[in-house]
């Protein structure tokens, strides 16, 4: 196996809450391969958000961050990310007006984007500015260019975003639910946006989402995390078929079946919710919602070991006795 693109080893973010140190992420390793697109999944507060920022070197304030975050073998964890950001490493976030200023046109914060990094005249930044925006399928872009953020739409923006991101070729882009605040419809053709660019490019991605249709779409491996913590990784194919995690059988049995449109109609099959960081359990934190929990799997917490095919990895006490199909283990749910 070569050397991963990017090897996040034993990642911890504790962060201040009231007084107490607050564990959101325990410990979690990944790699990502050069052009692979790597998910992360997890109900909200898994702690995906943090890992991103974590990764990015863009922790929030005051939050203790340890572990080992490597970019091609080269240590980033504690060190400058001059030369990193923007140029091998680039976020789309969640909004697209969280990184584009309202008082400059789309096109001058790309053009901007590739002077930060390279030294090109303002002439062949623009033109390149204008070919990234191409890229992600923005019509007529040279006109569009000179438009200001407000003046495109939410999907449009979110299609800049991914081109600014883009624009300076890095090897790894990290998007944080990119199309969550877009309706489905757009949603989709974002995501189909940011696969082409992808491709034009050669990055690899780290696509955070709680939507498993989008895992199952776009991407290669996935990492399911549980507060803080991953509970299982594998290629999207085995885990999606014979999850060995009883947390991913829940989200997998929450999904809507295709032939369902009103998705809305459909319920989580998992009772309960995640624990919050300040008062995790003491041994698995999925155990108090978990339908095959026993008392080990109250009292210790299991780590992540091989469970299933090659490449799979669960963190279960229980993982060799889950059924196939696994999701048999929760009930769909629909409201009337
Ligand atoms: N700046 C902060 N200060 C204190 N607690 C925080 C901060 N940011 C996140 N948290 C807490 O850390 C935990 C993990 O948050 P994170 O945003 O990483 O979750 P997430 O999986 O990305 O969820 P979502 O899907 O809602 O974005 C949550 O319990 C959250 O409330």
């Amino acid at each position: 196996m070569p050397e991963p693109l990017l090897a996040v080893r034993d990642l911890h973010v504790t962060l201040r809450g009231g007084g107490h140190a607050v564990p959101a992420v325990r410990g979690l390793s990944f790699e990502v391969h050069q052009r692979e697109v790597v998910a992360l999944v997890g109900e909200s507060g898994a702690g995906k958000s943090l890992t991103a920022r974590a990764v990015l070197g863009m922790p929030p304030h005051g939050a203790r961050v340890t572990g080992s975050v490597r970019l091609r073998g080269r240590e980033l964890m504690g060190e400058s990310y001059a030369g990193v950001w923007g140029r091998r490493m680039a976020f789309v976030p969640q909004d697209a007006l969280t990184v584009l200023s309202p008082v400059h046109t789309v096109g001058d914060q790309i053009t901007a984007a590739v002077r930060s990094v390279a030294k090109t005249s303002r002439q062949e930044a623009r033109s390149r500015a204008v070919a990234a925006l191409d890229r992600v399928g923005i019509a007529d872009a040279a006109r569009r260019a000179r438009a200001y953020p407000h003046e495109f739409s939410g999907g449009m923006r979110q299609r800049a975003v991914i081109a600014m991101a883009m624009v300076n070729e890095p090897e790894l882009v990290i998007a944080d639910e990119p199309t969550t605040a877009l309706d489905p419809a757009i949603e989709a053709q974002v995501l189909e946006a940011l696969a082409a660019a992808r491709e034009a490019t050669g990055a690899a991605l780290v696509l955070i989402t709680h939507d498993l249709r989008i895992v199952a779409r776009h991407a290669d491996r996935v990492v399911v995390m549980y507060a803080g913590r991953a509970v299982e990784s594998g290629p999207v194919e085995p885990v999606f078929r014979a999850p060995r995690a009883p947390y991913t059988a829940g989200l997998i049995a929450s999904l809507p079946p295709a032939e369902v449109d009103a998705v809305d109609r459909w319920l989580p099959s998992i009772d309960g919710a995640p624990p919050s960081p300040t008062h995790l359990p003491r041994g698995c934190a999925f155990a108090p919602r978990c339908p095959l929990a026993r008392q080990n799997c109250e009292d210790e917490e299991p780590a992540l070991a091989p469970a299933g095919e090659p490449g799979q990895l669960a963190a279960c006490h229980r993982s060799t006795e889950l059924p196939v199909p696994a999701t048999g283990l929760f009930s769909r749910k629909a409201t009337a």
